[in-house]
């Protein structure tokens, strides 16, 4: 049974956006993350490394719900599937994207940044959005604002998030979880200091506003 988009915002307030670059980094990245309380991962296809990590991650730690992020096109959303990737995450929205997905049952969280581009979604049954790139794009202002016409529609804002300004975009009714790619820096992964990725996933944890 494929999970609601929605069920990727409870069992933590950040979804790390990840990029691998060398495969033999996606199990103990995904490992140390899970360490520190966070299951939901989002492997970026922005690397060739991409698509076995989504794998590997879905077939060795089956406690994480792993997805692929950048997920561009129809072709990108079919591979993610075959990888065994539990939803998508696409930094913009087409109707070709959002049925592609319903069709292969892929859970996905589609990426808006304009009221225009929440009506597509929303049309196409999609009310849980990425709000990318969040600060670019109008940040906390933004979704206030899109509060008003758009009061029955949650967002994930990703895109220039930091550890010191994540909680207030959280403290918004409308934020049900946000993204970065703070919880896991590339510096920290080549230097395979694992501890280090676990005390930030910690940390993101702690964020939550209870
Ligand atoms: O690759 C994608 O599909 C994206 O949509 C972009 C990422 O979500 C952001 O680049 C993360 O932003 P930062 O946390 O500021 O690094």
């Amino acid at each position: 049974m494929a999970l609601k988009p929605i069920e990727l915002a409870a069992p933590g307030p950040v979804i790390p956006v990840i990029v691998i670059q060398r495969v033999d980094d996606a199990l103990p990245l995904a490992e140390a993350l899970l360490a520190g309380g966070v299951r939901v991962l989002e492997v970026t296809l922005r690397t060739p490394a991409a698509l076995e990590a989504i794998r590997r991650i879905a077939r060795e730690l089956p406690e994480a719900l792993v997805g692929a992020g950048t997920v561009r096109s129809v072709a990108d959303a079919q591979a993610a599937r075959d990888a065994g990737a539990r939803f998508a995450v696409s930094p913009g929205y087409t109707s070709e994207i959002g049925r592609a997905c319903r069709q292969i049952e892929l859970p996905l969280l589609p990426g808006v940044a304009t009221p225009s581009e929440v009506l597509a979604a929303t049309a196409d049954g999609y009310d849980f959005l990425k709000f990318f790139p969040a600060a670019a794009a109008g940040g906390i202002p933004m979704l206030k604002a899109l509060a008003g016409p758009f009061p029955d529609v949650a967002f994930c804002p990703t895109g220039g998030l930091t550890p010191e300004n994540a909680r207030q975009y959280l403290a918004l009714p409308n934020v049900k979880v946000c993204g970065g790619s703070w919880l896991s820096p590339q510096a920290t992964i080549d230097a395979g200091d694992w501890a280090q990725i676990t005390r930030l996933a910690r940390a993101a944890q702690a964020l939550r506003e209870d």
